[in-house]
């Protein structure tokens, strides 16, 4: 991109590492070779057959494939490109809020709950809309500020590059439970209107040595599956994996695990649509965002996450496989994504969604 060099608070080669230190528990997740599933190997299927099953969250090593590249390389011009979003004055974002039940556009701090007491949020983001980045200019759907129509190529690749290397997955994972792989294919065509979106988070430097903000509450992903790249710890997923989406606590015992940010890996996640698809045998992790941890807390914090989601018109019921157990909403004829996804963001306590 043809920017003048200008002073950048995301500066990744300048991070000190994650803390090795008891106080800052960290999670086991299983890391799957991307090469290798593009590649049908069974062993590696297998693993990440397992870890989806039971904790939600993988790392995935991005290395060796072409979509790979694009997401390790172009993560660090989205975030660089969401630097200059985020610095845009507040009166220019808030021109971007969300309309029409969809949630792309800017969320300003605080407006989402953290807690049942209301303690607002920390962290900014920006979403943009797959849809709208893939296709002309006179097609889109909305307004876009000027450093994100710049960036429109950009965009656009990474889009393909996540949406496809969730359908992978997600492929691998119908092939599992005898589910016929076209009646999820069908349910995320990649042109056709979706939520899927591009989200550039900020959040703030940590005011304090104990953690005090939450940057992003507790939740489970709604959408599909979820392609995360981040540099800085932060996030953190509850021990204890649970198959109920709800809204902001934890609905078993359990803690809080950190999740060590891995060089060349996404972190990927399945949301509760993958749930529903399943009849609760694939798991979305719960998870949330804080501070960074010990001296990496002194940075601004920056992640680019795309949530692959549910075409707005396709019906979310619980899809027929030979490993999915039998549900009532199977012969129903299930309700539309699009009002699904609202309701689950209406359940999270988001306050600025456009009705
Ligand atoms: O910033 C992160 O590391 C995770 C963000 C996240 O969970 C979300 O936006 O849904
Ligand atoms: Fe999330």
């Amino acid at each position: 991109m043809p920017h003048k060099e200008e002073h950048s608070e995301f500066t990744p080669d300048q991070y000190p590492p994650f803390p090795e230190d008891y106080q800052f528990p960290t999670v086991e997740l299983t890391t799957i070779s991307l090469q290798k599933l593009e590649e049908n190997d069974g062993p590696e299927k297998d693993r990440a057959f397992e870890a989806f099953k039971t904790r939600g969250f993988v790392y995935l090593n991005l290395s060796g494939t072409a979509n790979g590249e694009t997401i390790s390389q172009g993560s660090n011009d989205v975030a660089r490109g969401a630097e200059q979003t985020f610095a845009l004055p507040l009166e220019e974002k808030e021109k971007y809020r969300p309309t029409n039940k969809a949630l792309f556009g800017y969320k300003l701090v605080g407006a989402t709950k953290t807690d049942k007491a209301g303690t607002p949020d920390t962290a900014e983001f920006f979403n943009i809309s797959k849809n709208d980045m893939i296709v002309d200019d006179s097609k889109m759907s909305r307004q876009w500020p000027n450093v994100v129509l710049e960036r429109k190529p950009l965009y656009a690749k990474y889009c393909r590059a996540a949406h496809s290397t969730g359908m992978l997955i997600m492929d691998m994972l119908a092939d599992k439970l005898g589910i016929d792989r076209e009646d999820i294919r069908q349910r995320h065509v990649l042109e056709e209107m979706a939520g899927d979106h591009i989200r550039m988070t900020r959040g703030p430097p940590r005011k304090s040595a104990e953690m005090p903000e939450i940057q992003t509450p507790s939740h489970t992903d709604f959408g599909t599956i979820t392609i995360l790249m981040n540099w800085l710890g932060g996030l953190q997923v509850w021990s204890e994996s649970s198959r109920k989406a709800g809204p902001l606590e934890p609905d078993v015992p359990g803690e809080w695990l950190w999740v060590k940010p891995k060089r060349g890996c996404a972190i990927v996640n399945l949301g509760d649509a993958a749930v529903k698809y399943t009849n609760g045998v694939l798991c979305s992790g719960r998870h949330r965002v804080i501070p960074s941890p010990g001296e990496q807390g002194k940075y601004p914090r920056y992640s680019v996450v795309y949530f692959v989601r549910p075409c707005d018109h396709t019906k979310m019921k619980t899809l027929k496989g030979h490993s999915v157990p039998p549900a009532d909403d199977q012969d129903e004829e299930g309700i539309e994504a699009k009002e699904w996804i609202y309701q689950q963001a209406i359940g999270l306590g988001s306050n600025h969604l456009g009705k």
